[in-house]
């Protein structure tokens, strides 16, 4: 299975800076593939802020890569149309050039009361729309310390997957809460047993073993190979990092060959 690797920019990217980072991961993407086979690489996909999404396509179009970039929405509203002000539809991410979109990140969990349900709908908005959703679960350090993690996360996967889930529209990213931004991640062990409770939690719900697994929270060119190589991680979702294409690149290059 090819590597997903996928960037998420959260809210930071002001023009012109943006297009300029931004065009050198293009750079960098762009003399990659010139080298190796496209199966070789991973696959990249770069979630900027809703309103980067069309020039980033542009960008896309003019270094004339051949998909080796693709782009993704953070968020999407469960609704095709209507009186959402502030919201974006996943059919207007895909307008603007996205083919993924993230769906229950923790922090839209924690900062817009984001449920369960609400995830469970827009995960199946992107689906309507043709998209991939990210779905993001992941739990809190109170839960992990209470010994509740995989139970927690077996949870947020059974309540945003449904019928229609395959492993070719639906990716799922692990996310630990206490590991975003801070610097601290999981074990190696750690992370191959939630993934494994993740996997057999999809493999229950929709019958999809082979669906991709991202690990995200912390990832960093310094320890992208050791997450990367854990058994059951099939890429990264990756916040902080991903800003700069050095060290996005940095992460790319450190995931393992397609297996
Ligand atoms: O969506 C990305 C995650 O929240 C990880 O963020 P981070 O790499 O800055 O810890």
């Amino acid at each position: 299975m090819r590597p997903l690797i996928a960037g998420n920019w959260k809210m930071n990217g002001r023009l012109p800076a943006a297009m300029k980072e931004f065009d050198r991961l293009l750079r960098e993407a762009g003399r990659a593939a010139a080298k190796a086979k496209d199966a070789a690489l991973p696959e990249i996909l770069v979630c900027p802020p809703a309103v980067l999404l069309a020039p980033f396509r542009d960008a896309i179009a003019a270094a004339d890569l051949g998909g080796v970039v693709a782009l993704g929405g953070q968020d999407c509203h469960a609704a095709e149309a209507g009186a959402h002000t502030g919201d974006i539809a996943a059919e207007m991410l895909r307008d603007a050039g996205a083919t993924h979109v993230i769906v229950g990140h923790s922090e839209r969990r924690a900062d817009h009361g984001e449920k369960n349900a609400t995830v469970a709908a827009k995960l199946a908005a992107a689906h309507r729309a043709g998209l991939v959703p990210i779905l993001c679960v992941g739990e809190t350090l109170s839960q992990r310390d209470a010994g509740h993690a995989p139970t927690a996360v077996a949870r947020q996967v059974r309540a945003a997957l449904g019928a229609g889930c395959t492993a070719a529209n639906t990716v799922i990213a692990y996310e630990p809460v206490w590991a975003i931004g801070t610097g601290r991640t999981p074990t190696p062990e750690d992370v191959a047993a939630m993934h494994l409770a993740i996997r057999r939690t999809v493999e229950k719900a929709v019958g999809a073993p082979r669906m991709r697994i991202l690990y995200g929270g912390s990832v960093k060119p310094d320890n992208a190979a050791t997450l990367l190589a854990v058994a059951g991680v099939n890429g990264a979702l990756v916040g902080g990092a991903s800003l700069l294409a050095k060290d996005f690149w940095g992460i790319a290059k450190a995931s393992p060959k397609p297996r």
